[in-house]
């Protein structure tokens, strides 16, 4: 390191170096896993560091569990709703089984991660928590490590908003610990409409709890485009107490009687500046995420932090920081904050610090893309609308299909939904797409892959969709991105209004 002093001495502590390695991650979540294992095929002195469990953000408290607990709620949802196609049925929802399950099927996707883990022999890992020294020297419980090059991939955590830990005692709940819940609650209050609060809330809604949804701004999702966004709160309220655009004043808790010692409380002003409590089991507080950057000592390595505590100089492809030996990647680095831009990152970043050309390939950075698993489901790719109109020198038109009368949606009653594909006129490119609907996630894919592979617009109509298929909705929007370029191609198509 740039900062690494000739000594085996640390001056400021006068402790003794206790290892020097070539290269050392510190966490080990699917970053951190990734590029230990890719430095560790040509560096056998590469170290991994991790605080708490070894199984990853993923699989222990976020996209598995999460998923586990939606695929319940699906379950049943469709037993709930199947009257209009003449099936009567309640479903019977037994809580501490759906929690048990969402318990065992992580245990089984951790035993892949813990079998990985326990073949690195014991001396290339730590568990304990790594602090960055003045010297540039990794603290870790009694360990003073000199490392040549450090991979920093700590993940983030669950951001709470000041005072409401204390003041909401055991009726708060996070992404952290509401998959321990041993049953599921009565009722709930979900405080933030993103991805985890829009997925948690939608879930536990159709298990039977009883659901308050708030949101400071009137958007889910984060979404950007005004039309999709609004279409989103249309679909999602059907099933859905929301309260976008509250201001949440006060928090806190209060005994009632023998059942629970504490029932939680919510002040709010509404979107119409009215007063309002809401009262409940328990607040899911899902407010954002913060990257585990601030206490590590990064800026000692000489990395510098802005005011949001992401750091500057990043070379998104890899990780690495500026001309430092210092890597940051997955969430720590609060770029993309999902999960195959974590494990993307984490290779890279592996292979650059050993400089593995044998089986490296630094990946470029993916097209942006996410997915928001509620339903319908929430997709971005590309380019975003705010994004795109602050440069006219795209020349972008929107095109457009609704799923609320869409072929096979209808057929599968889940008709709701709106896809907005941008496109370039000038290239017959797509640059962005968003959209809320039936399919989105393969939609998304579709979409992804055609921009990440430079695809044309024609390219994409040339290609068959299959009939009856709510893809097909996707050729629609992408008719429409055609007819607005006025490009004479299209004239010849035939297949047009087949969806
Ligand atoms: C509820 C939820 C649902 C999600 N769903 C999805 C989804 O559907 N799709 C998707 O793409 N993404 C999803 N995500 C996001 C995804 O889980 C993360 O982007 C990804 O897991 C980040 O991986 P990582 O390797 O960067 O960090 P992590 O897996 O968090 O690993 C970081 C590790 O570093 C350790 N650490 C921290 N500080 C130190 C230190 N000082 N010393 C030593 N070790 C330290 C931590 O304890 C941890 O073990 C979800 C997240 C949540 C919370
Ligand atoms: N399906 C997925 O890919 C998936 C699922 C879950 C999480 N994630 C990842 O985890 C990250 C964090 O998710 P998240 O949903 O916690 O964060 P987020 O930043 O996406 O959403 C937080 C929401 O909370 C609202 N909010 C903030 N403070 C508030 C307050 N005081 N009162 C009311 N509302 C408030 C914000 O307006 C915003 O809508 C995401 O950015 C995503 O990268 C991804």
């Amino acid at each position: 390191m740039n900062k690494q002093p000739d000594t085996a001495f640390d001056n400021s502590t006068h402790k003794k170096v206790t290892r020097k390695v070539s290269v050392a991650v510190i966490g080990a979540g699917t970053a951190g896993q990734n590029a230990f294992r890719q430095a560790k095929k040509i560096k056998d002195d590469a170290l991994i560091i991790n605080d708490g469990f070894w199984t990853t953000t993923c699989i222990a408290v976020g996209c598995m569990p999460s998923k586990l607990l939606i695929a319940a709620a699906d379950r049943a949802y469709d037993t709930n709703h199947s009257s209009e196609f003449g099936i009567h049925a309640t479903a019977q929802i037994d809580g501490k089984q759906v929690m048990e399950r969402v318990r065992a099927e992580r245990s089984h996707f951790a035993s892949y991660i813990e079998e990985q883990v326990d073949s690195w022999s014991e001396d290339s890992k730590i568990a304990g928590r790594a602090y960055i020294n003045k010297q540039g020297l990794i603290e870790v419980n009694d360990e003073l490590i000199a490392a040549d090059k450090i991979i920093v991939a700590t993940g983030s955590s669950p951001f709470i908003p000041d005072g409401w830990a204390d003041k909401l005692g055991d009726t708060l709940l996070t992404s952290d610990t509401v998959f321990e819940l041993a049953d599921l609650p009565k009722s709930m209050a979900v405080v933030g409409a993103g991805a985890i609060g829009l997925e948690l809330a939608q879930a536990f809604t159709r298990l039977g709890v009883d659901v308050t949804l708030f949101n400071q701004v009137k958007r889910v999702a984060g979404l950007k485009d005004d039309d999709i966004n609004n279409k989103a709160i249309d679909c999602l309220s059907h099933e859905l107490t929301m309260h976008l655009g509250s201001n949440i004043t006060d928090v806190g808790s209060k005994a009632v009687g023998s059942q629970r010692n504490a029932a939680a409380f919510i002040d709010y002003e509404d979107s119409a500046g009215k007063m309002q409590q809401w009262q409940g089991e328990y607040v899911l507080v899902a407010t954002g995420r913060r990257n585990n950057i601030h206490e590590l000592g990064v800026e000692n390595l000489g990395v510098k932090l802005d005011e949001k505590n992401r750091p500057q100089q990043l070379d998104k492809k890899t990780g690495k920081i500026g001309d430092l030996d210092v890597y940051i990647v997955g969430d720590a680095n609060a770029n993309l904050p999902l999960l195959h831009v974590a494990s993307d990152e984490g290779f890279s970043a592996g292979s650059m610090v050993c400089d593995n050309k044998k089986d490296a390939y630094i990946r470029p950075p993916a097209t942006p893309f996410s997915i928001v698993f509620c339903s319908p489901q929430i997709i971005n790719v590309g380019m975003s609308l705010p994004d795109i109109e602050q440069d006219p020198t795209l020349e972008h038109v929107i095109g457009k299909v609704s799923f609320d009368n869409q072929g096979r949606s209808r057929v599968m009653g889940v008709n709701c939904g709106l896809l907005h594909i941008y496109g370039c006129k000038k290239t017959d490119r797509i640059l962005g797409a968003s959209m809320v609907g039936p399919d989105a996630e393969y939609i998304g894919h579709i979409l992804a892959m055609a921009i990440t592979n430079d695809l044309t617009v024609k390219d994409m109509l040339d290609t068959p969709f299959y009939h009856p298929t709510i893809l097909e909705g996707l050729r629609t929007a992408l008719h429409d991105v055609q007819d607005l370029m006025e490009i004479p191609y299209q004239s010849l198509d035939t297949q047009k209004n087949n969806s």
